[in-house]
């Protein structure tokens, strides 16, 4: 489904990604993983259409992605979520999931002020009955008319995951969909995760710091260091990699080492 080829991006002296590829079948849950810094945020725009990369190539469904903007890239079947929450704080969470869903109606703003005379209301119904399932499949119908911005944090993650498949997406970039959440709400999260790539068949590509997470629901993982893949392979054989330890070990050492100052 997804094909990334040799990509190198750099940032002034900073090379954020070297020559990095890998692939995702349809269907897996595959994520990203690697110390701060790595490169993986990095990855996840080029696949989104945030950076442009300096070189390679990446494909979805055999179509060539580079060329195309972020809003074909969405209408072609790619969502996705931040690192930092990117939800509208003052609207509503019902208003919040619609504006993903704008992204896909057929209706854009100049037909929109025909709202009363072309389409849109009845696009804009049907979108809503859409939005309800969103809802009742992430458990959010009791803050439904609430404002995003008074939600706790594991809440509003979850407003953040329905707008971004409330495009219907064949493919969800999930950047540390579990950063910030107490247990309880990572466990949530994890079996939402598991649902949407079993119940609709939604292949997911997810940045995850939380390596028991990763583990229990990854089918492949690829590790990155420094902007360059050191690793790729079903879970259990890539935390066995000596490579992939030495990156985490360094990354643990100077964190004592900070600790010890
Ligand atoms: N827009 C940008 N401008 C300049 N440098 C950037 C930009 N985006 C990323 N970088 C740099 O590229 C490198 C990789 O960053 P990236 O955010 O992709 O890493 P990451 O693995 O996602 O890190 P983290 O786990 O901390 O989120 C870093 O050195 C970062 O400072």
């Amino acid at each position: 489904m997804l094909d990334v080829r040799n990509v190198s991006i750099r940032f002034g002296g900073v090379s954020a990604l070297t020559d990095v590829s890998f692939y995702v079948n349809r269907n897996e849950i595959f994520s990203l993983i690697g110390p701060n810094g790595a490169g993986k945020t990095s990855m996840l725009n080029c696949i989104s259409g945030r950076y442009k990369p300096q070189q390679g190539e990446i494909l979805f469904k055999g179509e060539h992605l580079l060329p195309r903007s972020i809003n074909d890239r969405a209408h072609l079947g790619i969502g996705r979520t931040f690192q930092n929450l990117a939800v509208f704080s003052h609207m509503s969470v019902i208003d919040n999931i619609m504006v993903g869903l704008h992204h896909k109606l057929k209706n854009n703003f100049l037909t929109g002020m025909f709202y009363w005379v072309g389409g849109a209301q009845k696009e804009e119904a049907e979108a809503r009955l859409k939005v309800e399932d969103i809802i009742d499949f992430l458990e959010i119908q009791h803050v439904r008319n609430e404002s995003a911005g008074s939600l706790s944090y594991g809440l509003r993650k979850r407003v953040e995951l329905a707008r971004a498949i409330a495009i219907g997406p064949e493919l969800l970039l999930l950047d540390e969909p579990m950063a910030g959440m107490n247990l309880e709400e990572k466990e949530d999260m994890a079996r939402y995760i598991l649902e949407l790539n079993e119940q609709f068949g939604i292949t997911v590509v997810m940045i995850e710091h939380d390596m028991a997470v990763v583990v229990d629901i990854s089918d492949r993982v690829a590790v990155l260091d420094f902007g360059e893949k050191i690793a790729e392979g079903r879970p259990e054989e890539v935390m066995a990699d000596e490579r992939v330890k030495t990156a985490y070990l360094g990354v643990e050492e100077s964190a004592e080492a900070r600790e010890d100052a």
